[in-house]
Order: C-alpha cells, then structure tokens, then sequence
C-alpha cells in the first residue's frame, strides 16, 4: 500500500463499512436515539444528584425530597430502558451485517479459487473468515452509533451549559478537540500496529491449523520438535505485535484520561470562582461541574473506541482483499445446452505457466481425445499431468493456445455449463458431515435413492457401506464415521457415476484402492463409462494399461502419445518410465 492509499485507508474504510449499513438504516437511527436517550438520561440522573447537593447545602432538601426520589427512580428506569434498546439494536444489526460479510466472503472465495489460495495460506483464509470478520463487531456494534451519539450528546449539553456559563462551554470544547486529536496524532502508528497484529494472528493461526492437519506426519515424521519451535517462533512473534500494540493502546488510554482529569479540575476551579467572587448561587456548583464532566463524557468514550481503530480497519482491509480479489478465469456467463455438445477434448498449442516469474509447466501441447475414448496421462513427477486437468477444468486460463471441447473454445462457455460436462474425482476426496447417501447425492440432487445405491454399486461402494451400523445413514467426514482411502474413492466415484456427466476426469481413481477392488474398479469404470470421454491421472500400471491410449507428459511437453502396445513396442518414454518408476510396477 503506498503513502496515498495509506492517508485515505481509514477515510475509504469508514465509507465502504457504513454502506453496509444502508439495508438497515431505520434500526441504525433507532439505536442512535437510543444511544442519546441513554446519555441523556445520565446527564439527568447525575444533574438530579447535583441538584439534590445543591438542595442539602440551601437547606430544601427535606421539602422537595418526594419529587427528587421521584424524578430519579425515572431516570434511572428510562436510563435502562434506553440503555438496552441501544444495546439490542446495536447488536442485532451488527450480527445481521456480519453474517452477509460471511456469506459474500464464502461468494468470493468460491468465485476466485484457487487465486486466493495461490496469494494467502488456508490458515490465513480461515483467520479471515473467522477472526477479522469477528472485529467488525466493534465497529457496527460500538463505533457507528456511538460516534454519532457523541456528537449528538455533547452538543445539547453545550446549549444548555451555554446559558448557565458560556466560558465553561469554550474550555470543554477546547478538551473535546484535544480529547480528539490523541487517536488522530497516534492514528499512522495505530494503523500500522494493527495491520501487523492482524497478519501476525493470521500467520499463527495458519500454523496452528498446519499442526492439525499434519499432526500425522509431525508424529511420524518425528518433526515434533521442530514444529514446535516453528510455532514458537509464531507465537512470539504474534506476542512482541500484541505487546507493542497494547503499549501503545495503554499511552492513548492514560492521555485520555489526564484530558479528563484535568478538565475536571478545571471545570471545578472556573465553577467555584464564578461562586466566589461572581455571586452565582452555589446550589448550581455541583451542577455546572457535573454537566461539563457529561460533555466530555461521551467524547472520551469514543476517542477509547477510536484507539482499536488500528486493529478494527486492519481485518476490514483483510476482508475487503478477499472480496475484491479477482478471479483468475473470467466467466462467459454463456449457458449452453450441454447435451448438443461432443464430449471431444482437443488442446491446441496449450502453454501455461503459473506466476510470470515461474517456468512453463506445460509448453505448447497439442492433443485430442475423441468422445468415447479413454485416454490415461502419464508421466514422471512435476511433468505437467495435473496441470493440464486444472487447465481442462479451468480452474486456470492458458497463456497460449486454447482448448476445446466439441470444438467450442471452453473460455466462451458459461462456467455452469463447463462444470455440467465433467464429474471429476480427485486424490483428495472430501466429504461431508452428512450421511453417505446424501454424499453421493451431491452428485446429482435429484437422483432417487435407488440411482444412488446403482451409482455405489457400479462403484464397489454398496457392500461396504451396507456393513456400516447405519448403512447409507452413517454420517461421514470429521465427526462421523471413520473410512479408509480407498472407501472415500469409491464414495467419490459413485458420486461421479450418478452425475452423469459425459466427460469423466480422474486424477488416479485407484490409488488408495487394493488389488483386487482396483480390478474391480477399473473394470467398473469401462463398463459404466463406456459412452464417457475418460481422462485419467495415471500413476498405476493397472490405469495405464485399462486406457485406450496414453499420451506420456515430460517436463511440460506431450513425448509421445498411442495405446499401450504401440507404446511398448516403440521402446521410448512409457517404457523407460514403467523401468523406472516401482508404483508403475
Ligand atoms: N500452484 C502452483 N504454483 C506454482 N507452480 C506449480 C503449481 N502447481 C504446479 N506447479 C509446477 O508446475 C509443474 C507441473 O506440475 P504438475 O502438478 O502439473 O505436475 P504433475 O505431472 O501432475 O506432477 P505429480 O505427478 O507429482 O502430481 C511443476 O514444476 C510444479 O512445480
């Protein structure tokens, strides 16, 4: 961010957080009368105490004390009445916006991946989701309406302390300003301490989370020690930014609060002089000092809000990077009638590469697959395999070349209807914590549960899951019941089967499996794909022979492509490959 950006962040932030609360503008105004109704309704309880000292000191006090219990037990009752309307409006509005943040962040992330995990960690991602859209609270819940009540609350006192002692009104703003340029004066080193305390939270939290999902590797690894140093490291880090923030929070803090003192030491000195020497009944001393601690009351309030503006501004930035992050592949918006569309996959002189400082991972590949054909990627480590599925599904654009299918460039198809032309299954298959039935029918919402249970037939996936406690109830994924690789895979296949798509796109469907269901599965796969265009990651022999043809990948470049005997026969790249590699074995 440069020095320009800098100056206008907090200016940009403030306008662009408030917009959000247009859909609630009439709840908004209701907690901000609220808001004054409750300060005022301090201001009264207190002028009443005053005025009850002053009443003790003329000796009135016994003559009106029904009426100053009276009007105190009403301002104390309005006071909570106010005090939990402010409260509960505030709040619920504050929660409301949060939500939409969740949700249009969910939007984006979905619409920009995988840019977005290409530029932040999961971690950091999750921080954000969680963290960052949790300190808006502060802003929605305790700035907005607040500032407007502390100027709304200051600016009646200051009429009405107007007409008792004008040269008391100027010196209580001359406070207030001063009250307001603490938070202003610190505002470059506030900024700079939050956007460091929120990355330094995020790093960590995406270290944590690191810890968690290779808890498995730590042990085995025996990496213990060295990730615990590791998060260490975080944590300390993350400490020094806290500490340093909260140093400064305790400075900004401690001027606030000799602004108050003083001005209340103040306020008492002109108020008792104006008693002495100006003849000023002395029942409206205690009065004109309470009102004027009053004004600055709420004005403090603020300014101590204002001292978390650092951290609230920083997660707004770290929000708003994540909805406007752009998407790296542009949708056509273009529908089409995928059914009119030949499952025939053609790469015409495809070059990508991932960063621009980065090598080519594919460069100039050609290739066609004809609809029907099932056609394994073969090929050594980093070749380029993956590469070219990301491409196919376009979850990246190629730099040079393009791809189509059944002879329309898939830019100009709508993502929706690129999406309805392949069921793909990659090496990490996530499910949900929903019972398996209803995790195989994420592959077509509509399907009976008779077509699910064919799909998990067709998959090898019946039986097993009929032997679960709870057959197609079994709830799956974290939480529910634990299954092995190679039972998620078939889950996952049978999801593909029963979507029905006619490009089918495996990224090695047998690898978690045995032999004998690897077998099963590839025979399962030609069977019930027999009318699919198949495109397969292949790291197994079993894969590569079960092909109709294979086209072998090397170092970003097509080597050679045939079936499997041509292949052989020709003595070249497959073979030296299958010679090798021992998974091929
Ligand atoms: N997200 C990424 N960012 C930058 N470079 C990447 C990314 N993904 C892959 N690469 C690089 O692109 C090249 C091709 O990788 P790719 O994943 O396509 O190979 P692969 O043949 O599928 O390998 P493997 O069999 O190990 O999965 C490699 O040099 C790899 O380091």
């Amino acid at each position: 961010m440069n020095k320009e950006e800098q100056k206008f962040t907090r200016l940009k932030n403030v306008i662009r957080l408030s917009k959000r609360l247009k859909k609630y503008r009439l709840r908004m105004v209701a907690a901000i009368a609220a808001g004054v109704g409750n300060q005022l309704s301090i201001v009264a309880a207190s002028v009443l105490g005053a005025w009850t000292v002053g009443l003790a000191i003329d000796g009135k006090l016994m003559q009106e004390l029904n009426y100053v219990i009276a009007a105190t037990i009403a301002a104390i009752i309005i006071r909570i009445v106010f005090y939990a309307l402010e409260m509960w409006i505030c709040h619920d509005v504050a929660f409301k916006v949060l939500a939409d943040f969740r949700i249009q962040l969910f939007d984006s992330i979905e619409r920009v991946s995988p840019a977005i995990l290409l530029n932040m960690r999961s971690g950091q991602l999750a921080s954000t989701l969680m963290g960052d859209v949790e300190i808006m609270e502060w802003f929605f819940a305790h700035t907005f309406g607040s500032v407007l009540v502390a100027v709304i609350t200051p600016v009646i006192l200051m009429i009405i302390l107007w007409q008792i002692l004008p040269i008391l009104d100027l010196v209580m703003l001359l406070f207030a300003v001063a009250a307001v340029i603490i938070p202003i004066w610190m505002k470059k080193k506030a900024d700079e301490q939050g956007r460091e305390v929120r990355e330094a939270l995020a790093d960590a939290n995406a270290v944590t989370l690191e810890g968690v999902q290779g808890l498995k590797e730590i042990l085995t690894l025996n990496y213990r020690t060295g990730y615990e140093e590791k998060n260490r490291a975080y944590l300390e880090r993350m400490y020094k930014k806290q500490f340093s923030y909260s140093k400064r929070l305790g400075t900004e803090g401690m001027l606030l609060q000799m602004v108050l003192g003083v001005s209340g030491l103040v306020a008492a000195l002109i108020a008792a002089w104006y008693v002495g020497k100006d003849g000023m009944a002395a029942s409206m001393y205690t009065i004109i000092v309470v009102l004027s601690a009053m004004i600055l009351g709420p004005v403090i309030e603020i300014c101590n809000t204002a001292r978390n503006f650092g951290l609230i501004f920083a997660a707004a930035d770290r929000i708003y990077r994540v909805l406007e992050a752009k998407p790296l592949v542009q949708d056509s918006g273009n529908d089409i009638n995928t059914k009119d569309l030949t499952p025939e996959i053609c790469f015409e002189n495809v070059s990508f590469r991932y960063r621009e400082d980065l090598e080519a991972a594919v460069e100039d590949i050609s290739f066609r697959i004809q609809p029907g054909e099932h056609v394994a990627i073969a090929g050594a480590s980093g070749a380029g395999k993956t590469t070219c599925i990301q491409l196919l599904l376009r979850n990246w654009d190629t730099e040079k070349g393009c791809i189509r299918i059944g002879g329309k460039d898939i830019r100009d198809i709508s993502l929706r209807s690129l999406n309805e032309m392949y069921a793909t299954v990659l090496q990490d298959v996530y499910l949900f914590q929903i019972p398996i039935l209803e995790n195989i029918r994420l592959g077509r919402s509509s399907a009976t549960d008779e077509e699910v249970m064919e799909a998990a037939r067709k998959a090898f996936a019946h039986e097993f899951i009929t032997e679960l406690p709870d057959g197609y109830q079994t709830i799956a994924g974290e939480g529910g019941v634990k299954l092995s690789g190679g039972q998620r895979q078939r889950i996952a296949i049978a999801r593909a089967f029963l979507k029905g798509s006619p490009i089918l796109v495996f990224d090695e469907a047998v690898s978690n499996l045995d032999t004998e269901n690897e077998r099963k599965i590839q025979e399962s796969i030609e069977q019930s794909a027999q009318n699919c265009t198949v495109v397969m990651i292949a790291h197994r022999m079993s894969t590569i022979k079960s092909a109709d043809r294979i086209i072998c990948m090397d170092h970003g470049k097509v080597a050679e492509m045939g079936t499997f005997e041509e292949l052989m026969k020709k003595n070249g790249y497959l073979k030296k490959l299958l010679e090798n590699s021992e998974d091929m074995k």
